[in-house]
């Protein structure tokens, strides 16, 4: 499998690395990315790393294994852009799994899909705090009930940046803040793309979960009646 790390020809030091658009500093940096699905969570972050990779600092991006629609090994957005990744179950296996030496000579670390990552909080103080680096989280700030998901609201305290970012309600084109689950299933974590979610305005998240709510209860009691009726 290639690495997927960029650039793979050039490692500069840090110190000689200017950027204009974040100030510059002996410690790590931690910026954060949320929003609802299709918001573009993930083109920022892959755009962000070919931008710093692009000046010449070395970077990888994680992803959870988790999040199989688009294979393995590579971070994927709803509207085709592509990168390489490491898919990890947890993030604490990253430094193993790249190698001491690859992980001492990383400026800029991404993470995708960053509610799946349970270490999400100690993962980003260690790496910013004691190692220096610069780490860039995408995620879901909420699930599909709007409640905080996983461990991205954890890491708020630690970011020296958050940015959340809006898509546009399926329903009327407004600014959409949440992801509506199409789908009866209840369980939190549920891998999907469009077939099973739609970003949504407030207006449409509360009607719209009106109306999955009535159906759910409608089939739950159809279901209790063909039960009695054997
Ligand atoms: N309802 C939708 N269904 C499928 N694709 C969408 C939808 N809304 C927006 N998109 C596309 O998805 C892109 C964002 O993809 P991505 O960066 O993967 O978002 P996120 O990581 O926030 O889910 C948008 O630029 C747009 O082209
Ligand atoms: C709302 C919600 C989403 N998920 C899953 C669905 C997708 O696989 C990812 C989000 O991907 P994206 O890059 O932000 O489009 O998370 C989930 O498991 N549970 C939810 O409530």
């Amino acid at each position: 499998m290639p690495s997927p790390t960029l650039p793979i020809t050039s490692i500069p030091s840090r110190q000689s690395h200017t950027d204009t658009t974040q100030s510059s500093s002996p410690c790590g940096e931690i910026h954060v990315i949320v929003g609802p699905m299709f918001a573009g969570k993930t083109t920022t972050l892959l755009r962000r790393i070919q931008a710093e990779s692009n000046n010449g600092r070395t970077a990888a991006v994680i992803k959870s294994s988790k999040d199989t629609r688009y294979g393995l090994d590579s971070i994927v957005t709803h509207d085709g852009m592509k990168l390489p990744c490491w898919p990890l179950a947890n993030l604490s296996s990253f430094r193993q799994k790249i190698g001491t030496d690859a992980y001492d000579q990383l400026d800029v670390i991404g993470i995708d899909e960053a509610q799946f990552f349970e270490d999400l909080y100690d993962f980003c103080c260690e790496a910013a705090d004691h190692d220096g680096k610069t780490v860039i989280v995408a995620g879901l700030d909420g699930d599909y009930l709007r409640r905080s998901f996983g461990s991205v609201l954890d890491i708020i305290p630690l970011a020296n940046s958050v940015m959340k970012l809006t898509a546009r309600c399926e329903l009327c084109g407004k600014r959409a803040l949440f992801t509506l689950r199409k789908t009866d299933e209840t369980q939190t974590e549920l891998i999907g793309g469009a077939d099973v979610y739609m970003p949504v305005c407030r207006q449409h998240y509360v009607s719209g979960q009106v109306v999955i709510e009535t159906a759910r209860s409608v089939l739950e009691s159809k279901k209790l009646q063909c039960g009695s009726c054997t």
